[in-house]
């Protein structure tokens, strides 16, 4: 029996040691998220555990493996948590999560060192690591975080191990009973038998979260454009075609706006190309504010900006661009002394039976290119060729 417990316990260091490793190259690799930090070493100090229990007949006394091995899991339920709450951006006062461990450790202590009691010095950790599993799954389910599915299985499977810890200390708590060695083959058998497969499932669930994490801020980046915030032209195009299929399906008009910031050249030429990217982001901030939250809005060329208008016909259109006109001559971009009036043309197209996404694009572009050649500071609408506002001197 021995020789299987250690060959488990062997096994066990090897697997904790490879899920401190993952975390600690998640960490490194991946735009250093801190909770992977934090899992690595609480995954790291669980190696430490599995090693003090294989190595427990070469320590000086029980007492000082029983009182080490509950500082090292204290230390490392607390870190598991920490990067579960810093991951799902809650609050943690460090002070409080050190007040926790010194006071737990002093508990051990009393219980171990000064007066033994082998039921209580026994059915701490696994007590507290049942409330911190519970505390951790709430928080995964309580997020609104994505991605859900993600978290909702880290969630049911930190709440089992937590339970399988909770059930060793029920067992703990009654070592101290008239039937003790059954107490302990009970515990041992929850320890050794259904312990190691949770801890394995949840180690790969952290894993799991990690990397969903990581697809999902790849696809984020991918449809991102990184100086303003906005979709960029391959984010825009999937925006537009979620709100293309919706207006088709329920036969309601859906319009396109582009706009394009007149003379841009001239920023960068004469103020550099930083004071252009900050002319992008101004721009890019007021247009925002003049669309709604539901519009599909992106940067999809150096000065070019797209606004696909759900439900709204060229005339809505025209007003919108009315508006973010008014509101640029209102915000002038300032940066120290220098400010700068930034005006814009703009080409709109409502959706006509015969349109694709692409020809749709292609008449906003056509009327865009109209109002630059008008004298730009215009709008026009694809196919009224109407001239709306005035040329700008440039
Ligand atoms: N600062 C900055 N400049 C950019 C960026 N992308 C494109 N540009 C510049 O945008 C300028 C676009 O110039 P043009 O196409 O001639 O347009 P324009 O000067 O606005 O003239 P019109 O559109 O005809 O009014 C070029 O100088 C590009 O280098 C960017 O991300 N940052």
């Amino acid at each position: 029996m021995g020789g299987v417990i250690d060959y488990l316990l062997t096994s066990l260091v090897v697997i904790s040691l490879i899920l401190a490793g993952a975390n600690y190259l998640a960490y490194r690799l991946f735009e250093r998220p801190r909770h992977a930090l934090m899992w690595s070493v609480s995954f790291g100090l669980v190696a430490l555990q599995y090693l003090l229990n294989l190595a427990r007949d070469l320590l000086p006394a029980p007492a000082f493996y029983w009182q080490s091995a509950n500082m090292v899991s204290f230390a490392l339920v607390l870190f598991a948590v920490w990067g579960h709450r810093e991951r799902l951006q809650l609050h943690t006062d460090w002070r409080l999560l050190l007040a926790a461990y010194t006071l737990l450790s002093v508990t051990s202590a009393a219980v171990t060192l000064w007066d033994p009691v082998i039921s209580i010095r026994t059915a701490l950790a696994p007590g507290f690591t049942f409330l911190a599993m519970t505390h951790i799954a709430l928080a995964l389910v309580r997020s609104s975080r994505e991605p859900r599915l993600a978290q909702l299985v880290a969630a049911v499977i930190h709440q089992l191990f937590g339970l399988t810890q909770g059930l060793a200390a029920a067992i703990a708590l009654n070592l101290d009973s008239g039937s003790r060695d059954f107490m302990y083959q009970l515990y041992s058998m929850v320890n050794f038998g259904l312990m190691p497969t949770l801890f394995i499932a949840l180690g790969i669930s952290v894993i799991f979260l990690l990397a969903t994490d990581l697809a999902g801020r790849l696809n984020t980046m991918s449809l991102t454009d990184s100086l303003t915030g906005l979709n960029n032209r391959r984010g825009f195009m999937v925006a537009t075609e979620g709100l293309w299929a919706r207006c088709r399906r329920s036969n309601k008009p859906l319009t396109l706006l582009l706009a394009d910031i007149d003379y841009f050249k001239r920023i960068n030429d004469r103020y550099g190309h930083a004071m252009g990217d900050r002319a992008l982001q101004h721009f890019a901030r007021i247009l925002r504010e003049s669309v709604r939250l539901e519009d599909a809005l992106g940067r999809i060329g150096g000065e070019e900006f797209a606004v696909t208008l759900g439900e709204m016909t060229s005339a809505e259109a025209e007003s919108i661009a009315a508006r973010f006109r008014a509101a640029l001559r209102r915000q002038p971009m300032r940066y120290g002394s220098l400010e700068l009036d930034l005006r814009a043309s703009f080409g709109i197209a409502e959706w006509q039976e015969k349109d694709d996404i692409a020809s749709l694009l292609k008449r906003a572009d056509i009327a865009l290119y109209d109002a630059k050649a008008s004298g730009r500071d215009a709008v026009i609408v694809a196919g009224e060729r109407s001239l709306v506002g005035m040329a700008s001197n440039g």
